[in-house]
């Protein structure tokens, strides 16, 4: 996320620059989820103040909140006075509730003003007692992650629409297929993406209209006070509003994120307001001296914490490695100040691809972090963990999370619990379906509501889940064999030479594919060959190191030495499109 929105009060500060399927530059999952992750911030938060405001009749009540509105309806119910306290925080200022929700008002009149009707935008806006409702229609929302974000999503639901967060990093070519294929006809975009969205607007037919800016709470008052009447008049319009509007059902669809592309043109997942408020998350930007010094400010080497100090933090793999490589560039002060800094966090995760275990050992050394590595996927967002309290397994993501029900479905459609298989998920926060992709969604299912991963799967002896692949990119047939591309890349990386690496299985008619490993040599390794005119590594002496790592049928027989790896906004390798280039 480009501002930093941080949980306050009892909120545990959640720093998280992944996860946006749609929204933002770095991640698929993260950075360009990372808008979305705002307004889930606020949403647990509205629960919590309505559960520790209530009485016991409230809270069977709250069991029963199934969107948003019923959510915000019964917080102001049981104790409007919540509303004014900080909900969010964001370059430094607070925001409440109470202006988060005056807020979504203003954009709720954007939405439904008779203004977008004339434009021509479409007959949805024509909506019950002249108000208008926007009964489904998308709203493209672009916005860094900030108070105006969460107001324009807040906004669209109140609205009657689905919030399909777009990636401010997305290429015009990327952002086109998306506005395209959830037929997005209006898009609200802060002051400084306006004229972008303005033309591309254009090409789309879509409206587009700014974000209106929300008010911070001043800085002479204290944020945790409930001390005016401020919450009020936009409780009673918000209230009308609700009332007003068609009542909106925890089955329908709330926000559409797009996956990241790393297996073919992003997909639109559709999620329903019921699974959204089954989940939490949070997303800032991600920048690695950004990190690095947010840390340290949290926690100065004198012992203190600051009143905003990060608590936990969760990131991709090569977030990871680029904080590595920041923190190896640092003077040695610095580098003190900042594992000092990072030790002092709660906790700290890694999800969305395979962490390699060097990568593991080294953040552990540097930061005193066993990274707790998770598994996730756009359609439900996060499934299996290892565990906060015990062993968090290397080259495992864990076991399933609670209410969450996973299998491992063979080839013959049989279980299993101890061979190799695709794995499959039931759980809350379960996506609807995918966008305008019927057959899709309809195969993606079976019995009982279990969801198709793609990925091969198996399960250690205690249970934890390793995950072998995407079974279309990362698993190979080698000469009758089924090989994981991820096992490959684990033992490479252990390897002095490489920094990075992608294994992949290319066609050949003998074998059926060959493996073929991509590396990026290590920058002194890289500038040692240079000296003395050899490549950094060769074929022959991979293979002689891989001899006693690595079964004899799963040593790569080709090579190519490479200055980076392609990767898309989620910081993943794209196998599908290499093995096209590779090929040609
Ligand atoms: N901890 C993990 N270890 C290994 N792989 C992971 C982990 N977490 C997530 N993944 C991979 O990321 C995938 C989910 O990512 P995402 O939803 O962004 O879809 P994608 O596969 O990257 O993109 P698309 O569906 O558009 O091709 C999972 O299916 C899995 O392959």
């Amino acid at each position: 996320m480009r501002a930093q929105a941080w949980g306050r009060g009892a909120v545990a500060r959640l720093m998280t620059p992944l996860n946006h399927r749609t929204a933002h530059a770095w991640s698929p999952h993260l950075l360009r989820h990372c808008s979305s992750s705002s307004y889930s911030t606020v949403l647990p938060r509205l629960r919590r103040q309505f559960a520790s405001s209530s009485s016991s009749p409230a809270y069977s009540a709250r069991q029963n909140t199934h969107t948003f509105m019923e959510v915000v309806q019964e917080v102001l119910k049981h104790g409007s006075a919540n509303g004014v306290r900080a909900a969010i925080r964001a370059d430094k200022k607070s925001y409440s509730l109470a202006q988060l929700i005056a807020a979504s008002l203003d954009v709720h009149n954007i939405l439904c003003s008779k203004n977008m009707a004339q434009n021509g935008v479409q007959d949805s806006v024509e909506g019950k007692n002249g108000t208008g409702l926007l009964h489904g229609a998308r709203v493209g929302i672009v916005a860094k992650p900030s108070p105006e974000f969460v107001a324009g999503v807040f906004g669209t639901w109140l609205s009657g629409g689905v919030a399909v967060p777009l990636a401010l990093s997305y290429p015009e070519a990327e952002l086109l297929h998306v506005v395209n294929d959830s037929d997005i006809s209006m898009v609200l975009s802060t002051k400084e993406h306006h004229e972008i969205m303005k033309n591309l607007s254009i090409k789309c037919s879509a409206y587009c209209s700014l974000l209106p800016s929300v008010t911070s709470i001043p800085s002479e008052i204290n944020p945790q006070e409930p001390s005016s009447n401020e919450v009020t008049s936009s409780v009673s319009s918000l209230i009308t509003e609700i009332n007003r509007s068609k009542k909106i059902k925890g089955d329908d669809p709330a926000l559409i994120l797009y996956t990241s592309g790393t297996t073919g043109k992003p997909k639109g997942v559709v999620h329903t307001h019921k699974g959204i408020l089954s989940q939490v998350e949070f997303i800032p930007k991600f920048s690695v001296s950004g990190i690095w010094q947010r840390w340290r400010e949290s926690y100065p080497k004198d012992a203190s914490k600051s009143d905003e100090a990060i608590t936990v933090f969760t990131g991709v793999p090569t977030m990871y490695t680029r904080l590595l490589q920041g923190y190896d560039n640092m003077d040695s002060d610095q580098q003190s100040a900042s594992s000092y800094a990072a030790k002092q966090l709660r906790l700290m995760m890694c999800g969305s691809s395979a962490l390699p275990s060097p990568l593991m050992k080294r953040w552990e050394e540097v930061t005193g972090h066993r990274l707790l590595e998770r598994y996730g996927m756009t359609e439900f967002v996060m499934a299996l963990s290892n565990p906060l309290h015990g062993i968090r397994k290397e080259g495992t993501v864990g076991k399933p999370l609670p209410r969450v029900e996973a299998k491992i479905i063979m080839e013959d459609g049989t279980e299993t619990t101890t061979g190799v298989g695709e794995l499959c998920i039931r759980s809350p926060s379960l996506f609807k379906e995918y966008w305008k992709r019927p057959e899709v969604t309809a195969e993606s299912f079976i019995e009982g509501g279990f969801f198709k991963t793609g990925d091969t799967v198996t399960l250690d002896e205690e249970g934890y889940f390793i995950i072998l692949g995407r079974t279309n990119a990362d698993i190979m047939k080698v000469g009758g064999y089924k090989l994981s591309a991820l096992e490959i890349e684990a033992i490479l990386l252990e390897h002095d030479t490489v920094l990075e690496c992608a294994v992949l299985g290319l066609p050949d008619e003998a074998y059926g594919e060959v493996i073929c490993a991509i590396i990026v040599p290590k920058e002194d390794a890289k500038k040692m060959a240079e000296q003395d005119s050899k490549p950094a590594l060769t074929l022959e002496a991979l293979t002689s190191w891989s001899k006693d790592k690595l079964a004899p049928y799963k040593i790569p027989t080709r090579l190519y030495l490479w200055d980076s790896l392609p990767r898309n906004a989620m910081g993943k390798v794209n196998k599908k499109e290499l093995k096209k280039l590779l090929g040609a």
